[in-house]
């Protein structure tokens, strides 16, 4: 399943509402960026995520903030975004460092800001199916799995990971989808067997390699939401292909799509707001 070639198919369509949006309004969509510290990882992550908005005509405000940054200090930071009528879309980079309350500084994003899908409101929205802004990752996941038509209705997702922006999400999304779903964790006992009933598998561990070849069932669906250092996922790769119907790479599979969702829900609460 090629995230490559779907995420160039919703940035050209998202990048002509920009540009609609730019003639109605006068102003581009405007998308802010808070990174808190300076972890390299992170600096790429949002260096392309903000490399890839002006391509698509959405202009980023980046907001980098010292690593010693209080919760007080990052809250009224991005409270201030979210009264600030020039920004359509708020992006709060993950993680954070470790004494900040991260769903605090997440909460602080208006709802109608959320176009990377991380408030508690959100999660809602998309737990009962309701509009509302998907979380990036896993609302892309179910985008990879519309263009490949796979049907997650009555089949059994086994998403590997509980993490606010990326398991906990997806299994929501995959049930208000009508999947049967089963979330594992790091206390999950035997899981490569439950791992080999499953129909659809998302890794979102954030192992490399962690998921093998032969815990996948014959014909299984296989998403790898990794993104281990050196752009590595979190199953190993050629082992899995050797039994699955459909499988994603790394790179070129999950990770475009997360940022093709970002700038297609950026334009979107653009419009909301004009
Ligand atoms: N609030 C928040 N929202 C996020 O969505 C979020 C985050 N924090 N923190 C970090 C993770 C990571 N993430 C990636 C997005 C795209 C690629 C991506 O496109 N990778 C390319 C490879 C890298 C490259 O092309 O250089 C690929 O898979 O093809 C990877 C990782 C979003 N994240």
């Amino acid at each position: 399943m090629s995230g490559t070639e779907l995420a160039a198919t919703i940035v050209k369509e998202t990048a002509e509402r920009a540009a609609e949006f730019e003639r109605r309004t006068g102003t581009k969509p405007c998308l802010a960026t808070v990174l808190v510290g300076d972890d390299p990882a992170s600096v790429t992550y949002v260096k392309m995520k903000r490399n890839r908005s002006a391509k698509a005509g959405i202009t980023s405000r980046h907001v980098p903030l010292p690593a010693e940054t209080t919760t007080e200090e990052l809250v009224a930071t991005i409270r201030e975004l979210s009264a600030d009528p020039a920004v359509h879309g708020i992006l709060l980079q993950h993680p954070v460092p470790a004494h900040i309350d991260e769903r605090a500084a997440f909460e602080a994003i208006a709802p109608e800001k959320d176009v990377d899908g991380v408030t508690m409101h959100s999660f809602a929205a998309m737990s009962f199916a309701e509009p509302g802004f998907a979380s990036c990752t896993p609302g892309g996941i179910m985008r990879l799995l519309d263009a490949y038509g796979v049907d997650p209705r009555g089949k059994h997702a086994v998403v590997i990971g509980r993490s606010p922006i990326l398991g906990k999400p997806a299994a929501m999304l995959l049930l208000a989808r009508d999947a049967t779903v089963t979330v594992c964790h790091s206390r999950t006992q035997d899981l490569p067997s439950i791992v080999r009933t499953a129909d659809i598998v998302v890794a979102a561990v954030g192992k490399p390699e962690f998921v093998r070849g032969d815990w996948i069932k014959p014909g299984a669906v296989v998403i790898d939401a990794g993104y281990n250092e050196g752009n590595v996922g979190d199953v190993a790769y050629a082992e899995a292909l050797a039994h699955a119907a459909l499988i994603t790479p790394v790179p070129g599979g999950v990770g475009p799509t997360t940022i093709a969702l970002l700038l297609e829900q950026t334009v979107t609460a653009a419009f909301a707001a004009s």
